[in-house]
């Protein structure tokens, strides 16, 4: 299987309201550094998994939705705490869906890194579009 990354960050703040999450009840920032990594089993026509420009931007626009906004207020995380990992989920549903007609990607990591120390992935298959548009194999 061959893998591209990118990355990219964004600021937000929200809090996490349930006692599990200690002082993290309370509205705090977060940077988050957010890398994407698409997977495909064969490389396409030019030799890539997809162009590293058309990933930066793909991730790019969906952080837009996302930066310096306070969650607790975004009505896509109403009712849902926006743990690491469920913004993860978030930002890789998006990607799945700008990504739609790019052919051959069969995988998606989605990765948060909330510091150094500490990160949360989700990871989405693909319906994996032949070269031609249609549906390909597995
Ligand atoms: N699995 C997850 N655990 C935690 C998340 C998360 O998104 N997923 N988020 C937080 C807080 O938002 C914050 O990032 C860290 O808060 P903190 O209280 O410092 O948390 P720690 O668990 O690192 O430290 P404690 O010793 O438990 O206070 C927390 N966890």
């Amino acid at each position: 299987m061959f893998t591209l990354t990118v990355r990219d960050h964004m600021m937000i703040a929200h809090s996490l309201p349930d006692p599990f999450f200690g002082p993290a009840q309370s509205l705090h920032g977060a940077t988050f550094a957010v890398e994407t990594t698409w997977a495909r089993p064969v490389l396409d026509e030019h030799g890539v998994v997809m162009d590293i420009g058309v990933a930066s931007e793909l991730l790019s626009r969906v952080l837009d939705g996302l930066r310096y906004r306070n969650l607790d207020e975004h009505p896509d995380f109403t009712g849902r705490l926006s743990t690491t990992e469920v913004v993860a989920q978030y930002v890789a549903e998006r990607l799945a869906a700008r990504a739609a007609g790019i052919a051959g990607l069969e995988r998606l990591t989605v990765t948060l890194r909330e510091n150094p120390d500490a990160w949360a992935s989700y990871t989405l298959e693909l319906p994996v579009l032949s070269e031609r548009g249609g549906p390909a194999p597995r």
